[in-house]
């Protein structure tokens, strides 16, 4: 069978490198095309040479890759993904966005936390948001995707079944999270800067990051109703990685035991998402360079509070790989294939 032809659009940056680097091991699936525009007509081994004598394409714009292949995958600032989308969506190819453009449904939290309008609100009614093991029905016949931001994935997977049985207070939930680099992108900034970020560890965009929108979306979706939460991330000196540890009031007649048997239950079949058994606590070391996502469950009896903490690497589960995942269901792939990385363990 021919393989499926697939593109990458920002090859150059930290996500759109790591697509290329899953596909290149993905049965189904051969890298077709790739773009830049700081770098068209370099090959993109000269820029990371990780990838000599493995795939030594030559950097074209976005509308060689769009034309070429089945896939096509943005990997794109915000802000910019509407055109290359419409492009997509009219010459009938999947169109998977790995930035923000097409995660919020409601146009007034984009206009808000990202400063645009819509230019093509159709689009976005066409436009499937998917955590896989939250949403994956909805990819169903789909042709735009949504790719979920790092720190939502993290926490939605971490709080989605206690929130839907009701098992904790919503109006409590205070998110805790911690990110490497990597998830600030390959451009230089000064916070991220070697001596800025080594052997220092602080919040930033203390409530007030723009994933707070993204998060509430899938909370309140889950709860039934609108859920606000305090969102508070930390830029922590390692490259890869995110851990949210997350805390809310238990409601009556739920305890650590009934919540275990919650988790345990909704996520049973699924591939990538382990439940931890009591006692154990969650560490980004155990799933780096994968795309598994592992959750341990923890009571504060002194308080009445549950404590959730969910690790995710920010690259695969919280970018690359969930949109491989995603690009998988919707063309009716084996979920798992080009995905099945065990974590080294150093
Ligand atoms: N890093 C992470 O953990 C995650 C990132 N994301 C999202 O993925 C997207 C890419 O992020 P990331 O890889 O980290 O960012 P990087 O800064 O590492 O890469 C950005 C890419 O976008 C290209 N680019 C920048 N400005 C423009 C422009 N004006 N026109 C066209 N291309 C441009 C760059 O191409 P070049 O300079 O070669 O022209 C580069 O390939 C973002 O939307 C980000 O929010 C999502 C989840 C997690
Ligand atoms: C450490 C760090 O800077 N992380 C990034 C993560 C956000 C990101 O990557 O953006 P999207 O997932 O929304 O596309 C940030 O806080 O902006």
């Amino acid at each position: 069978m021919a393989k499926i032809k697939a593109g990458v659009i920002g090859a150059t940056g930290y996500a759109g490198l790591e697509i290329v680097r899953l596909l290149l091991s993905h049965p189904f699936v051969e890298v077709e095309a790739v773009s830049s525009v700081s770098f068209e007509g370099q090959v993109i081994s000269e820029i990371y040479p990780q990838l000599t004598g493995i795939f030594g394409e030559t950097l074209a714009n976005d509308a060689a890759v769009v034309d070429r292949c089945d896939v096509v995958f943005g990997s794109l600032p915000a802000g910019l993904s509407e055109p290359i989308a419409r492009r997509c969506f009219d010459a009938g190819k999947l169109y998977i966005d790995m930035g923000a453009d097409f995660r919020l449904k409601n146009e007034a939290d984009y206009k808000q936390w990202y400063g645009k309008d819509y230019a093509d609100p159709a689009l976005h009614e066409a436009a499937v948001y998917c955590i896989p093991e939250l949403h994956r029905a909805r990819l169903a016949g789909a042709k735009l995707i949504g790719n979920p931001g790092c720190y939502p994935t993290s926490v939605a997977l971490g709080l989605a079944p206690a929130v839907k049985a009701g098992a904790i207070d919503p109006a409590t939930l205070v998110i805790d999270s911690k990110s490497g680099a990597t998830g600030a992108g390959r451009g230089l900034a000064l916070n991220t800067h070697y001596t800025e970020c080594n052997e220092a560890f602080a919040p930033y965009k203390v409530a007030a990051h723009r994933h707070t929108p993204e998060i509430e979306q899938t909370l309140s979706e889950f709860a039934g109703r609108e859920v606000r939460v305090t969102f508070v991330p930390h830029l922590l000196a390692v490259n890869r990685g995110i851990v949210s540890t997350m805390y809310a009031n238990f409601m009556p007649g739920f305890d650590l035991a009934a919540v275990r048997k919650l988790y345990e239950a909704f996520y049973r079949e699924e591939a990538f998402v382990k439940v931890l058994p009591d006692g154990a606590v969650a560490n980004l070391k155990n799933v780096k360079y994968s795309n598994y996502c592992h959750i341990s469950l923890h009571a504060d009896t002194h308080t009445g509070r549950l404590i959730v903490v969910s690790t995710i690497d920010n690259m695969v589960k919280g970018a690359a790989g969930q949109a491989i995942q995603n690009m998988n269901i919707a063309l009716g792939l084996e979920e798992d294939a080009g995905l099945r990385i065990i974590p080294p363990a150093f």
